[in-house]
């Protein structure tokens, strides 16, 4: 399914007809044989808009072109693709010249602008004009054959760029390798965050290969930051990166959050010093939210800010810890209490790194969709009633498509209400403080178990915990908060914590960073789906919580 991009969310496709994908590109890029491969796949009508117009014509391309001239077949073959655009519901072929037709280039700029997908095949220019010298069915090809096909090739090729929103590299590819390419470009979503420094969040088979555009061609080196249980995935991308030109520096950090502090940031940063890691150079983030954070907190301090992509590895990390530019690290003294609001070039969500994943970090991860359904979205606590069972029993190695398109679609949901809150109030002065929803005693929690507690599993009781605070002010009634202990439990989520005490707790929420001087504040919801926050609520509601959210508190 795909999606237009709207600031700081995603809207559902607009209801346009037209086909699911334009393919365009020159003669022997492969669009006739990638289009049917796609359409097979995805068991959708195809049509070539050459073969259409000999089949309306009854006569071939070449003779049109020799017995009524090419202006004329321009013009028939305008009419034929205008009515497609609108009609042809599968996967629509266009002739290497289409265009350039300046009356076929506006209805295509229509049916894009609309949501429409156009698809720019391109290889090697030698690669394609050997395939399409084969053919003999190209009437413009005759004569200096070669000559005129890098002719055209150099005309065409700002066109095919200016008008494709999916560009494919058929290099050297089979035609069901490049099939599938498309198709996951297809289906990729993307999540636009606006504000001063806008940016994309790309979620989605293969969306690795957006991390060359996000990069450009400034940066000579890219510091890959990454821990060892990401290892499969750090040299996937380290291999990419070096393929694309960049000089690489493998930059391999403690794991979780170990690696989360002050000293590994300070190796890295001695790391490229000795490297001479310029202000044009850039970091690649890889790996949970914990590297991710790092990651963008080195970026931001290295030469007083340098650029970062951030390549999410973890559930947690797609769905939240990628995007939005809160970086940092851990001190002694508390969670995330160093760090800068900095913003990525953007967040590349590679669906396929999902596959490593332990059943149990995933399951972590669930605690920040379920936030998000709480918060805002309420149709992620529909998608994850309906697939709790799913969802707890997942093994990563083994998505079927299905639980593929429910997870991208939980993973494009909470990124989108994460976006609407950091496009709204990006360094959290009122707004944004709503995605901290559990995270006043979550960070509490994580403190004094020494991290033991994975960060979801935190924020799970501490949303039972501000549901508990909210009733007994009054917010919500019993069913709300029982709510938010069925739906976590039935997703192998935390709803108590026995450690600790209240004293320690009390001490510890009113170091949180929501706090304003001696101000203890919280976010609650007045309503599901309705946050609103809470300043120094009586301490006798504050501990009735915190007694309520052990297990033999309710
Ligand atoms: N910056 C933000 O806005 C933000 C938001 C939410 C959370 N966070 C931070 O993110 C951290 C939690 O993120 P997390 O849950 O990803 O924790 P994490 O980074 O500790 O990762 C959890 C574990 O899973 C492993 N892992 C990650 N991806 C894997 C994969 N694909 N295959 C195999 N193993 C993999 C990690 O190496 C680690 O061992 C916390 O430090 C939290 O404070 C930051
Ligand atoms: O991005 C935010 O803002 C959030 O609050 C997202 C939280 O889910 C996330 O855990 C964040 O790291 C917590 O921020 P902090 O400022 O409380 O450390």
């Amino acid at each position: 399914m795909n999606h237009n991009k709207v600031n700081g969310s995603v809207t559902p496709k607009k209801q346009y007809r037209g086909p699911l994908v334009v393919i365009i590109g020159m003669p022997g890029a492969g669009k006739t044989r990638i289009g049917k491969e796609v359409s097979n796949m995805l068991k959708l009508s195809f049509m070539d808009s050459d073969v259409a117009i000999e089949r309306q014509e009854g006569a071939s391309i070449p003779s049109i072109f020799k017995d009524r001239g090419e202006d004329e077949f321009r013009s028939i073959e305008s009419d034929l693709i205008t009515k497609a655009l609108l009609d042809h519901q599968g996967v629509l072929s266009l002739g290497g010249g289409a265009p350039m037709q300046r009356r076929t280039r506006q209805a295509l700029e229509r049916y894009r602008d609309q949501g429409g997908l156009i698809a720019y095949l391109d290889a090697d220019p030698e690669e394609m004009m050997e395939r399409a010298l084969r053919s003999q069915n190209r009437p413009l090809l005759s004569g200096d054959a070669r000559g005129e096909w890098l002719r055209l090739y150099d005309e065409r090729r700002p066109v095919f760029e200016q008008l494709a929103n999916i560009v494919i590299s058929t290099h050297r590819a089979a035609p069901s390798v490049g099939a599938h390419k498309l198709i996951n470009a297809i289906q990729e979503r993307v999540v636009h965050v606006s504000g001063a420094d806008p940016y994309d969040v790309r979620i989605g088979d293969g969306v690795l290969d957006h991390v060359r555009e996000l990069l450009g061609s400034k940066p000579v080196r890219v510091a890959l930051i990454h821990t060892a249980p990401v290892q499969r995935h750090s040299d996937a991308a380290r291999a990419q990166l070096r393929t694309w030109g960049y000089q690489v520096l493998d930059i391999s950090i403690r794991d979780a959050e170990a690696g989360k502090t002050v000293q590994v940031a300070s190796g890295i940063w001695k790391r490229l010093a000795d490297e001479g890691f310029t202000r044009s150079d850039a970091v690649v983030g890889l790996g949970g939210g914990a590297a991710t954070d790092v990651a963008g907190f080195v970026a931001a301090t290295w030469m007083r800010g340098i650029a970062y992509v951030n390549c999410p590895t973890s559930l947690l990390a797609m769905v939240d810890a990628s995007t939005g530019g809160k970086t940092g690290v851990n001190i002694p003294e508390g969670k995330n209490l160093v760090g800068s609001f900095y913003t990525p070039l953007g967040v590349v969500a590679d669906t396929r790194f999902l596959a490593t994943l332990p059943n149990d970090i995933f399951i972590e991860g669930l605690g920040e969709v379920v936030k998000s359904g709480f918060i805002m979205d309420t149709h992620i606590l529909d998608i994850v009633e309906e697939h709790a069972k799913e969802l707890r029993s997942i093994d990563c190695a083994n998505i079927t498509p299905q639980m593929h398109d429910v997870i991208a679609e939980l993973i494009e949901r909470t990124v989108s209400v994460k976006s609407k809150h950091v496009s709204a109030d990006l360094k959290e002065s009122g707004m944004r403080e709503f995605l901290n929803y559990g995270h006043t005693l979550a960070h509490a929690i994580e403190q004094i178990e020494h991290f033991r507690w994975r960060h979801g599993q935190a924020v799970a009781v501490g949303m039972v915990y501000a549901a508990e605070l909210a009733n007994i002010l009054g917010y919500l009634d019993d069913n709300t908060v029982e709510f938010h202990r069925s739906i976590l439990a039935s997703v192998g989520l935390a709803t108590s914590w026995d450690g600790g005490d209240f004293d320690s707790v009390l001490a510890l929420m009113h170091r949180d960073k929501k706090a304003r001087g001696n101000t203890l504040r919280f976010v609650i919801l007045d309503r599901i789906g309705h946050p609103i926050h809470l300043d120094n609520p009586p301490e006798s509601a504050v501990k009735e919580a915190f007694e309520r959210i052990r297990s033999n508190g309710r």
